[in-house]
C-alpha cells in the first residue's frame, strides 16, 4: 500500500471526523488534548504571521471549533496579550465547555455576542464554526461575521460559513487571511468559494500517529507538477516522430485564434508535430504567425481523412462552432479511434449525443459546459464540484477536467485530483484553448489520459501563476507559453 502523503491527501468532513474518533478511541489521545494541540498550532501560526499583534479579538462558537478558540485565547492571555473574546452562546458543549472554563480560570472574560457587539483587536481569530457547520449562517452569527470584516483574520480549521466538503458558502462567511486546518486537509478548502475565503492555508496534523489515519479512505488528492515520473527527460538519440503528432481541430469563421492557441500550446509542451485542421481562410494567418504549425484548410470535410490518418492525438473543439462544418469535423474525429481531448463546442456537441471511446479521452468542461453535459445548471455544478466531476467521469467513461478556480480532475473509477494553483487572471478568453493543447501534447508524448490531464492542469495553472506574478489583470493566454516550456521540462517541480 503506498504511503499516504498528509500534505497531499484531501478528506471529506465525515472522514476527518472518523480520523478524530480513531485518534481518541484507537490511539487514546483525549479530545481535549487534541483541542489543546490545535490551539497551540493556531497560536504559533498567529505569532508567525502577525508578530506585532498585541490585541486579539476572538470569536467563539458553542462547539469544538469554539473550544479551540477559547484555548487559543487562553494562550494569548498567558503571553500577555489583550484578548477580547466574543462568544456566540452563553455556554459550550463537551470538550469546549472545559476549554471555556480553562480560559475563565486563566482570567479571561467572555463577552456575549449581541446587538452591536464586535470583537476588538489587531487580528481576529475565527472560531465560530468548523466542520460542524450544518446550515448557512444567519441571525447573530451572520451579523457577527459582518461586523468583523475589514481586519486581518486567522480562521481556525475552516473559515466560518464555508462548507468544508464543497468549498461553497451559501450564507455569510468569514473571509480569512490565513486558515490553519487541523488533523487533515478538508477537501473543500481548495476549490470554488474557498479560494477567496481561506487566504493562506496551513495544515497542523497535531502529531497524530499514523494509526489514526489507517483504514480511512482519502477522498481526493492535491495535484502535483512532478512531470519527471510521467515524462522523463528526453534521451539524446531521438527524432520528432517519437513525440507524437497532435491534430488540433476547430476555428470556424471568426475563431481562428482559438485553434492556433491550442496548436501552439501543444508545440510548446513538446509534441513532435502539430497540425491544424481549420477553415481555409485562417491558414495563411496561422502559418505566418507560427510557421511550425502545419495548418490545413478543411472547408471540405473530405480533406480531413488524411490528416486524421497521420495524427496520433486529437485536440477537438476550440472555436469549432455548432454549425454543419463543426459537426462534420466532430463526427469524423470521434470515429477515427484516436486519443482525444474534447473541449469547448465539441463538449456541447457531445452533450447532444454521448459517445463511447476506443482510445484515451479527456474532457475539459468549464462549469457551463459541465452543466450542459449533465443536463443541469451552473449553480448545481458549482454547489458540489466533486460530485459533478465524478458524475461526468462516470457517465462519459473518460477523464474529466472541471475547470475554474480550484480545477478538479476526475477519473471514471472515482479518483479526484484538485489543482491548488491558478489565479483570476486566467479568467480570460483563450486560457482553456491553451489547456487543451497542453493535455494533447502530454498524451502525444506517451502519458496516459489520467497523467496527461492531472499534469496538464497543474502545469497550465502554474504557468498562469508564473506569468501573472502579482498582476493578474491583463494576463493573456499566450503569456503562458514561455513558462509552460520551462515547467514541462521539470522546472519548479
Ligand atoms: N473532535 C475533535 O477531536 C477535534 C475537533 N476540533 C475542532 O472541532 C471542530 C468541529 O467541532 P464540532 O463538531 O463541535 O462542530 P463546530 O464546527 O464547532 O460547530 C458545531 C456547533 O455549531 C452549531 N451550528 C452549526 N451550524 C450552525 C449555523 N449555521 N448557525 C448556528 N449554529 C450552527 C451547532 O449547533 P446545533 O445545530 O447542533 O444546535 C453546534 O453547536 C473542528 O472544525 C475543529 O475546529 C479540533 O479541536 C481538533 C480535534
Ligand atoms: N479564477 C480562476 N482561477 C483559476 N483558474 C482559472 C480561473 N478562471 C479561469 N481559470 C482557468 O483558465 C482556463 C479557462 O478555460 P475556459 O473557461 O475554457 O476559457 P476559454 O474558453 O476562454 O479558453 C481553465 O483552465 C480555468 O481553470
Ligand atoms: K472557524
Amino acid at each position: 500500500m503506498p504511503t499516504r502523503d498528509p500534505l497531499a491527501s484531501l478528506y471529506t468532513t465525515a472522514q476527518v471526523r472518523a480520523i478524530d474518533r480513531a485518534a481518541i478511541d484507537r490511539c487514546g489521545i483525549p479530545g481535549f488534548e487534541l483541542m489543546r494541540r490545535a490551539a497551540d498550532a493556531a497560536f504559533a501560526c498567529l505569532r508567525r504571521r502577525w508578530p506585532d499583534a498585541r490585541r486579539i479579538g476572538v470569536l467563539a462558537g458553542s462547539g469544538n471549533n469554539g473550544g479551540d478558540a477559547f484555548l487559543l485565547a487562553e494562550l494569548a492571555l498567558r503571553a500577555g496579550m489583550d484578548v477580547d473574546l466574543v462568544a456566540l452562546t452563553g455556554d459550550s458543549s463537551g470538550d469546549a465547555s472545559r476549554a471555556r472554563a480553562s480560559f475563565v480560570e486563566a482570567g479571561g472574560r467572555a463577552r456575549l455576542a449581541g446587538n452591536s457587539v464586535a470583537p476588538v483587536g489587531d487580528v481576529l481569530v475565527d472560531g465560530l464554526f468548523g466542520t460542524g457547520l450544518k446550515r448557512p449562517l444567519d441571525g447573530l452569527a451572520a451579523e457577527l461575521v459582518g461586523r468583523s470584516a475589514g481586519r486581518p483574520v486567522l480562521a481556525l480549521d475552516v473559515p466560518s460559513g464555508l462548507d468544508a466538503d464543497t468549498g461553497t458558502c451559501t450564507g455569510a462567511c468569514v473571509r480569512a487571511d490565513a486558515t490553519v486546518s487541523f488533523v487533515a486537509w478538508k477537501r473543500g478548502l481548495f476549490t470554488a468559494d474557498a479560494i477567496d475565503q481561506c487566504g493562506a492555508r496551513e495544515l497542523a496534523t497535531l502529531d497524530l500517529p499514523q494509526a489514526a489515519y489507517e483504514g480511512i479512505a482519502v477522498d481526493a488528492e492535491l495535484a502535483d507538477a512532478c512531470i519527471g515520473r510521467a515524462l522523463p527527460p528526453r534521451r539524446a538519440n531521438v527524432n520528432k516522430s517519437r513525440f507524437g503528432h497532435v491534430l488540433a481541430l476547430g476555428g470556424d469563421h471568426g475563431y481562428g485564434g482559438a485553434i492556433r492557441l491550442t496548436g501552439e500550446a501543444a508545440l510548446r509542451c513538446g509534441a513532435g508535430l502539430v497540425s491544424i485542421a481549420t477553415r481555409a481562410a485562417h491558414v495563411g494567418a496561422i502559418n505566418a504567425a507560427r510557421p511550425e504549425l502545419m495548418a490545413r484548410g478543411v472547408d471540405d470535410a473530405a480533406a480531413l481523412a488524411p490528416l486524421l490518418e497521420r495524427a496520433s492525438v486529437l485536440a477537438l473543439g476550440p472555436g469549432l462552432g455548432l454549425g454543419d462544418w463543426g459537426r462534420r469535423l466532430f463526427d469524423a474525429a470521434l470515429t477515427s479511434g484516436r486519443s482525444v481531448v474534447v473541449d469547448a463546442d465539441a463538449l456541447t456537441l457531445l452533450a447532444e449525443a454521448p459517445r463511447a471511446w476506443s482510445a484515451d479521452a479527456v474532457l475539459t468542461p468549464h462549469p457551463g459546459e459541465a452543466a450542459r453535459l449533465l443536463g443541469s445548471d451552473v449553480a448545481s455544478v458549482q454547489r458540489d464540484r466533486f460530485a459533478a466531476v465524478r458524475e461526468l467521469a462516470r457517465r462519459h467513461a473518460a477523464v474529466v477536467v472541471l475547470k475554474g478556480a480550484g480545477s478538479l480532475v476526475g477519473a471514471p473509477d472515482g479518483r479526484v485530483v484538485v489543482c491548488p494553483w491558478g489565479n483570476p487572471g486566467m479568467a480570460s478568453a483563450g486560457m482553456g484553448d491553451v489547456l487543451t493543447g497542453v493535455i494533447a501534447a502530454l498524451l502525444a508524448q506517451g502519458c496516459n489520459a489520467w497523467d496527461a490531464a492531472r499534469l496538464g492542469v497543474a502545469l497550465h495553472a502554474r504557468a498562469g501563476d508564473e506569468a501573472a506574478g502579482d498582476a493578474p489583470r491583463g494576463l493573456v493566454a499566450s503569456d503562458l507559453f514561455v513558462p509552460l516550456r520551462r515547467l514541462v521540462n521539470g522546472a519548479g517541480a
